[in-house]
């Protein structure tokens, strides 16, 4: 196996052919990928296998089989030195509630091997980065959910690790909470350079966050690619047209004359983009220029009158959705809109293995 460095912008995380069986489930399944340097996202359904991973690679649970390296370490072998190097951020709430955010930092980056003047300074700093300062001597047990995960952030940044693994740092938190949070998380890798493996189920807020993302299923790797991949690939036209008496669903028409012109054409359903009126927007899959005056002629050639014709980004979540219109597993909890689509290549196979009692 390769061994991954950081050094001249190559491999952070090297995954080769991990699987974790437990007695009743295959957690991961043969799953090979690389993360490059900066925010990766690491994307699944509940039960994906987001957090067997992120303790595999920081070497707190042995792989049934396959190999990983962190930062071109073993995490069979090499777990401390990786822990060293790495900040860990745990889904679950781990704080204790009777001692204030800079008692328990401080105890964090002294375990790390900070000494006390050097663990008290980044302690300070990191909590003011994560924009707990004003609150840092106040009890944790006090703290709102949002605070407790800027605690847990902190604890994760205090030692200066060149990455870190946070597994749903979102969890809990109301929108403007995401989206601070989501922003602190960017900030992580721009302000600082370190490099950020972050988890979650929500596939949106991933899209606005990292530059790169991974899909798993199952145990299995859907997808890795970067995120503009996921989305500028697939830009699309969302069409709305007016109904007329010749043509009383004008929607229904126009979708059908853009197929026999030979369009790629569904109809949007549900959507997380509230912009869109359901059923009666039609997405029109742009292969050059001339779409667009295929479209315009096509609606003139109907009598139909033109809404609205606007290039429009695939969310991520539409790209994972499967094909009964309940929303893909991996586009949980999103909104994700569900109609047709550019389906995955191997969506027969999805959650295959995942239960194997
Ligand atoms: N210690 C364990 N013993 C048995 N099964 C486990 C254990 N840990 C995880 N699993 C199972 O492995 C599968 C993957 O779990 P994992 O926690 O990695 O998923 P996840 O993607 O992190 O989901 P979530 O977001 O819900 O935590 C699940 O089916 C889970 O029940």
């Amino acid at each position: 196996m390769v061994r991954a460095t950081t050094v001249g912008d190559v491999t952070v995380i090297a995954i080769e052919s991990l699987s974790k069986r437990f007695p009743r489930v295959t957690a991961l399944d043969r799953l090979s990928v690389d993360i490059t340097p900066g925010v990766t996202g690491l994307v699944g359904a509940n039960g994906a296998g987001k957090s067997t991973l992120i303790k595999i690679l920081l070497g707190l649970s042995p792989a049934t089989e396959g190999r990983a390296a962190v930062l071109g370490l073993d995490v069979a072998t090499e777990g401390s030195a990786i822990r060293e190097r790495v900040g860990y951020m745990p889904e679950h709430d781990c704080l204790p509630p009777d001692v204030s955010a800079t008692e328990f930092v401080v105890h964090m980056a002294r375990m790390s091997g900070l000494p006390p003047t050097a663990a008290r300074e980044r302690t300070a700093d990191t909590l003011r980065h994560v924009g707990l300062y004003e609150e840092r001597y106040r009890p944790i047990g006090g703290y709102s959910t949002g605070m407790k995960q800027r605690v847990k952030l902190a604890q994760a940044l205090v030692h200066d690790p060149q990455l870190v693994l946070l597994d749903e740092p979102t969890n809990g938190l109301d929108p403007v909470g995401r989206d601070d949070m989501l922003g602190l998380i960017r900030r992580v890798h721009t302000d600082f350079g370190i490099s950020v493996l972050v988890t979650s189920h929500l596939l949106g807020e991933l899209e606005r966050t990292c530059d790169h993302v991974v899909v798993i299923d199952g145990g299995k790797l859907l997808r890795s690619s970067s995120t503009s991949d996921f989305t500028q690939t697939t830009a699309s036209l969302a069409v709305e047209v007016t109904d007329t008496d010749t043509h009383p669903d004008g929607t229904k028409a126009l979708g059908k004359a853009l197929a026999d012109a030979g369009l790629a054409v569904q109809p949007m359903g549900r959507s997380s983009d509230s912009a869109y009126a359901a059923g009666h927007v039609l997405l029109v899959d742009v292969d050059g220029e001339e779409t667009y005056d295929v479209v315009r002629d096509t609606v003139a050639g109907l009598g139909l009158g033109l809404v609205r014709m606007e290039q429009r980004r695939h969310h991520i979540s539409e790209i994972f959705r499967d094909d009964t219109g309940d929303g893909g597993s991996a586009s949980a909890g999103d909104g994700g809109a569900t109609t047709g689509g550019p389906a995955r290549p191997d969506a027969n196979e999805k959650g295959a293995a995942h239960h194997v009692a």
